[in-house]
């Protein structure tokens, strides 16, 4: 992928969302220079500029070095924050009032969400601790995520309560024959 593809990778999937495209557009640029040594030299103006401009300004702390997929679709731009430790995969979304984070442990902090693809998070929603959610997972507006999350599913409530999405016989079909083309 070339600087432009990098940079541009999530604008499709947020047409009509000027802020969400303008955000992620400063986070590619941002995470470019933070995964290449040389640019985070060259490019530690910017990435200052990136934390004053999108964290102080826009309230979303997305670090310049998390690890997210393509096609990233954020809602709303504001109150969201994440650790650089955590993992989004592709083709997600994001909205507002949304924490994405660690525990606190008796010996320090665990790790971080691993967030698969295709999973629709809501908005006011809290993910925290080491847990995984699996792909084309919906997550509900205010629940609160402390424990992995299997395909398919979508949770609701504080603590958050798992059940299978009731579309998921449709998904999984199309994700088989997706599979079995690819
Ligand atoms: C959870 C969600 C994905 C819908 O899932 P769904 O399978 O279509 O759920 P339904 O609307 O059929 O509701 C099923 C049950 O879950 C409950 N429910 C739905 N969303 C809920 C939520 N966020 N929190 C708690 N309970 C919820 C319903 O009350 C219903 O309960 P019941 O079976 O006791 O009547 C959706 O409600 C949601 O929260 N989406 C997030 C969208 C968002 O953040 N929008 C804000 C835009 S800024
Ligand atoms: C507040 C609201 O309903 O926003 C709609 C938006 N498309 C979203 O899903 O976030």
């Amino acid at each position: 992928m070339n600087f432009f593809e990098f940079v541009f990778q999530d604008w499709r999937a947020n047409q009509g969302n000027i802020k969400g495209r303008l955000i992620l557009v400063l986070f590619r640029i941002a995470n470019f220079c933070a995964r290449r040594r040389i640019y985070y030299y060259l490019g530690f103006l910017y990435l200052l500029f990136y934390r004053i401009l999108v964290e102080w300004f826009f309230s979303t702390e997305i670090p310049w070095n998390t690890k997210i997929g393509r096609n990233l679709r954020l809602y709303h731009g504001q109150a969201l924050v994440m650790t650089n430790q955590v993992v989004i995969g592709h083709n997600c979304t994001l909205r507002q009032s949304t924490t994405i984070g660690n525990k606190q442990t008796a010996t320090g902090f665990s790790t971080s969400p691993v967030i698969g693809n295709h999973v629709d998070i809501g908005s006011n929603v809290c993910i925290i601790g080491p847990v995984t959610i699996a792909d084309y997972v919906n997550i509900g507006c205010g629940a609160v995520v402390v424990k992995s999350v299997d395909p398919y599913c979508v949770v609701t409530g504080n603590p958050g309560v798992m059940r299978k999405r009731k579309d998921w016989q449709d998904i999984s079909l199309i994700d088989e024959q997706t599979k079995s083309i690819i």
